[in-house]
């Protein structure tokens, strides 16, 4: 079905390649393919055009790619070709990623960060890297969402990971953490900073001015009066009891296990979880092919599939494009609200 674009961005969207032995190149190909029907906003790919080129012949396509010299170049190419900005690339063998790949995603990542940030790219969508692959040529972040923060010079809490799909928005309150870490990390200053970021960013960026946050509890029951755990007395429902005196619409602690039936679904605009796998289990579960993984707090716009690397599907044309055209898609839209001015 044909979408239409709202409005175009006032810059082109700069796309991180990812690790171009897994699925993003030929992800990035296909959304281009089909950017019309999608209602994608203009964008350009740093670095790769061999590399996406291979990976578009993989799925059967042939792509027209054209090098830019300048991000604003996009808008004039986009409709022909892709528009590849830079030199840096590889001949990637797909599924099996290797150093020389891990330092052109980065390079990637890093040349479309410092674009977003100067206001040449009105967003940035990364392809999905693999973090075991990155950390071994020196990066030292936990995952793409960190290492924004570092580029944007802020602290790791301020930029807040979610995932957004048609059918709901989950916050993860500690991300890329060992699970028997996770109850110590849980403190109502936490809880706070980042409902507070998840409000702001929602009626900035997505037009909702007054979001409903439901909280999750930590434990079985949300702890069951304190007998299954006493997280939610001592530090959840404090916290959400400073944050509904703030004026925010914050609701639990909730039992984690029922929120995500489609009936509590309507209740709530964000569920704010204790940790990773209680707030991408429900969204990539439901919304897989459309999970949309956004950083919130940013002063730039960044959008990324819900997905990984894939290594194990990737050039064998199975992948689904979905989740990347969705991130394209809701990078175009924010950068858009943004223009608009949008309060911060
Ligand atoms: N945005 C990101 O950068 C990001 C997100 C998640 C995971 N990762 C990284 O990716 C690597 C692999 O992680 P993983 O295996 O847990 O997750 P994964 O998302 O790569 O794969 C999980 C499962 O989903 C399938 N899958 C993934 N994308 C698909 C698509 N577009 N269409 C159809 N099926 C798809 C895979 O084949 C696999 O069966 C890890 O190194 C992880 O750190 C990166
Ligand atoms: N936690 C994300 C997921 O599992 O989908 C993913 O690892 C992405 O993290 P970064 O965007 O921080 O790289």
């Amino acid at each position: 079905m044909m979408q239409e674009m709202a409005a175009r961005p006032p810059a082109p969207i700069a796309v991180s390649l990812g690790d171009p032995a897994g699925v993003a190149p030929e992800l990035i190909a296909e959304a281009w393919m089909r950017r019309r029907e999608a209602g994608i906003a203009p964008f350009f790919v740093v670095g790769g055009a061999l590399a996406l080129g291979m990976a578009a012949a993989t799925r059967g396509l042939t792509l027209p790619v054209r090098q830019i010299e300048r991000p604003a170049d996009a808008f004039s190419v986009f409709d022909e070709a892709l528009p590849v900005l830079g030199e840096a690339d590889c001949a990637p063998s797909f599924g099996a990623p290797d150093d020389s790949g891990a330092r052109l995603a980065l390079h990637s990542l890093t040349e479309a960060t410092q674009l977003a940030r100067t206001g040449a790219a009105s967003a940035i969508v990364t392809g999905p890297i693999a973090k075991i692959r990155l950390a071994a040529i020196g990066f030292t972040q936990p995952g793409q969402t960190e290492f924004l923060a570092d580029a944007c010079a802020m602290a790791h809490e301020a930029a807040v990971m979610m995932l957004a799909g048609p059918s709901l928005r989950t916050v993860p309150l500690t991300v890329h953490e060992p699970l028997s870490a996770v109850p110590g990390l849980i403190t109502a200053e936490l809880i706070c900073a980042k409902a507070r970021i998840v409000a702001r960013a929602l009626a900035r960026d997505y037009g909702l001015p007054a979001a409903r946050i439901a909280v999750t509890g930590l434990n079985p029951h949300a702890g069951e009066d304190g007998r299954m755990g006493r997280e939610e007395i001592e530090v959840i429902a404090p916290a959400i009891a400073r944050l509904q005196a703030e004026g925010l619409a914050v609701t639990g602690p909730h039992p984690a296990d029922a929120l995500f039936a489609a009936h509590e679904r309507e209740r709530f605009d964000v569920a704010l979880c204790m940790y990773h796998d209680q707030a991408l289990i429900p969204i990539k579960t439901l919304d897989f092919e459309e999970g949309v993984n956004v950083t919130l707090g940013l002063p730039l716009v960044r959008t990324s599939p819900d997905h990984g690397t894939a290594f194990g599907i990737a050039g064998q044309g199975k992948a689904s494009a979905g989740a990347m055209i969705a991130a394209l898609r809701m990078a175009g839209e924010c950068a858009v609200a943004r223009a608009q001015g949008a309060p911060a």
